[in-house]
């Protein structure tokens, strides 16, 4: 069984380790050992546990897994000449990574918050000769797209990375707006998880244009309703949203 060796035992961390734990071999380097034992009940199988302070990286594959503000603190831990680094930090630059830690190759991943239940949409970029291996592994939490340049990955992480958040803004608005109407909080939130539950299948087949048009009818409740976020700006507001996302990317 292949290793692969973790660096950083945060919740992104632990959701790529459940994805993987089956297949490889897991070694996590942390801070702190407590978190480190913590992980490791977490994930259910034995793990190899280090402490980051002078960790050996050399011929590993690295699953670099901490904050983009904490890259040059860290890798002044580690040392050897790591196999390849995947990096899942949110805008920090190959060159950047390249340059703090010691790798024959880098590539960059952006998972989101689903890889929690194995569903992530994980972008993908950086040395193509891993492109196989990086689907391979990041493919363990769900759904992988290679893309061709660092700037669509930044985009990539405005769209899919910081999405789910978006999505709970919306879904939870929608569910508050249905209590204020009169509808018992619990009904609200069970209606609004079964609306998104279905509609995470539909979107999967159908352009969201057709899908609009087909719940719209004519003088109808929807049209109604659409017509009061189109007031809202709510369409400039998500293309606001993905330009702000994306620059902060830039600029991590
Ligand atoms: N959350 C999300 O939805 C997504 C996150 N990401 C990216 O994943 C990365 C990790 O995020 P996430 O797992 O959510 O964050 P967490 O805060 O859960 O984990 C961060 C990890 O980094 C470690 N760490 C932080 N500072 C230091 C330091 N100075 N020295 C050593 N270790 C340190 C933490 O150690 P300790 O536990 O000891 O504090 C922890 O293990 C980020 O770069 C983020 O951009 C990407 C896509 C989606
Ligand atoms: O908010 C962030 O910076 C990270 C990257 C994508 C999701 N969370």
């Amino acid at each position: 069984m292949k290793t692969i060796t973790f660096i950083g035992n945060g919740n992104m961390a632990l959701s790529i380790a459940k994805g993987l734990r089956h297949n490889y071999k897991i070694e996590v380097a942390g801070r702190d050992i407590e978190k480190l034992n913590k992980f490791e009940s977490e994930l259910s199988v034995t793990i190899e546990k280090a402490l980051m302070d002078d960790f050996n990286i050399e011929g590993k594959t690295v699953m670099f897994c901490v904050k983009p503000a904490n890259v040059e603190e860290v890798a002044v831990k580690l040392k050897g000449k790591a196999r390849v680094v995947y990096s899942v930090l949110a805008g920090t630059k190959v060159q950047k990574l390249k340059q703090h830690l010691n790798s024959d190759a880098v590539v960059r991943s952006m998972p989101n918050l689903a890889a929690s239940v194995g569903r992530s949409m994980t972008t993908l970029t950086g040395d193509e000769a891993f492109k196989e291996e990086a689907e391979e592994l990041l493919g363990a939490i769900g759904t992988t797209l290679w893309l061709g340049s660092e700037k669509e990955l930044d985009i990539a992480t405005a769209l899919a990375g910081s999405g789910p958040a978006y999505l709970c803004l919306i879904s939870e608005a929608l569910a508050d707006g249905a209590v204020k109407q009169g509808m018992k909080r619990a009904d609200a939130m069970a209606a609004m998880r079964g609306l998104f539950g279905g509609f995470g299948e539909l979107i999967q087949e159908i352009h969201p244009a057709i899908l609009k048009d087909g719940v719209m009818s004519p003088g109808g409740t929807t049209a109604a309703g659409y017509g009061a976020l189109e007031n809202g700006n709510v369409r400039a507001s998500c293309i606001d949203a993905i330009e702000k996302a994306y620059k902060k990317a830039t600029e991590l």
